[in-house]
């Protein structure tokens, strides 16, 4: 199991932030996190990672019981990708320094790496065609251009969980299918870490994600095969709205 969430509750001010999740992640399994803004997906992910705790309830993730395992060790085989860790690496360092520091978790590289963790690097770049911006200083390179390194960057630390939180937001719609075929280049590998996608978005939702966790006001409102749950009436009923055709329609094109 890669994540085990029973009956947890999250509580703050008098408010249950999250109720009664209850989630199992298999390995081999690729997830969307579906759910509209302020549904408790960043709370969901920041548990996952450890930097906040259950009110009550149990939570293990990679087959480790919270409060049993060191943290630390727990994070250096998650990954997480958001555009809020742009923020945080040196945007001055060369994109192949970039990708190498995901390597140490740190947002730049503090001492000369092993030649064999640079091979890693350039060879991750290459294969997911990269090696074009070798040389290129991080912050000059376009909004996804970026996304794709930090994700080749989280790969750097082989891990077996890789959250992909919001990955597209800001990306114009070429862009955006750049990087959601990088994503399902992943997905498609034997090896690839398990993959939760978080999105409020359904035509961002590819083949590869088999199974959908939808997250409404903090409550799970369904979790299944996402063959069966991406269907007009369910997300109508997801969302508490009829669909606008135009959006069903682009997620039935990844999903006919
Ligand atoms: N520390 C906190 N104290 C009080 N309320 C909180 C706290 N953290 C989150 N919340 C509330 O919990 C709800 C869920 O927030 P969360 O950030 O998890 O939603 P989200 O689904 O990630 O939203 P978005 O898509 O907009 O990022 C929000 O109403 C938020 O204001």
């Amino acid at each position: 199991m890669v994540i085990e969430l029973k009956n947890v509750h999250w509580k703050r001010q008098n408010k249950s932030i999250l109720k009664n999740i209850n989630w199992a992640v298999e390995e081999g399994e690729h997830w969307v996190l579906l759910g509209l803004n302020g549904s408790g997906k960043t709370t969901l992910l920041k548990m996952i990672n450890g930097y906040i705790w259950p009110t009550t309830g149990e939570i293990r993730v990679l087959g480790k019981q919270f409060g049993k395992y060191p943290l630390g060790e727990l994070r250096k085989i998650i990954g997480w990708v958001s555009t809020a860790m742009q923020e945080k690496l040196h945007g001055e360092e060369y994109t192949e320094n970039i990708v190498l520091s995901g390597k140490f978790a740190s947002p730049k590289l503090y001492h000369d790496p092993e030649q064999e963790d640079i091979d890693r690097a350039l060879s991750l770049m290459e294969e997911y065609g990269l090696s074009g911006f070798i040389h290129r200083p991080y912050a000059s390179l376009s909004q996804g251009e970026k996304q794709k390194v930090l994700i080749v960057r989280a790969l750097m630390a082989s891990p077996k969980l890789l959250i992909l939180d919001e990955p597209c937001t800001g990306l114009d719609v070429f862009a955006r299918e750049q990087l959601l075929e990088t994503v399902e280049q992943l997905g498609k590998q034997k090896d690839a870490p398990t993959l939760i996608y978080v999105t409020h978005h359904i035509e961002e939702i590819l083949p590869v994600f088999s199974k959908t966790l939808m997250l409404r006001q903090g409550e799970v409102f369904k979790t299944g095969r996402t063959e069966e749950l991406v269907t007009e009436s369910q997300l109508s009923d997801f969302f508490e709205a009829p669909l606008p055709k135009r959006a069903f329609y682009l997620s039935q094109c990844n999903h006919p």
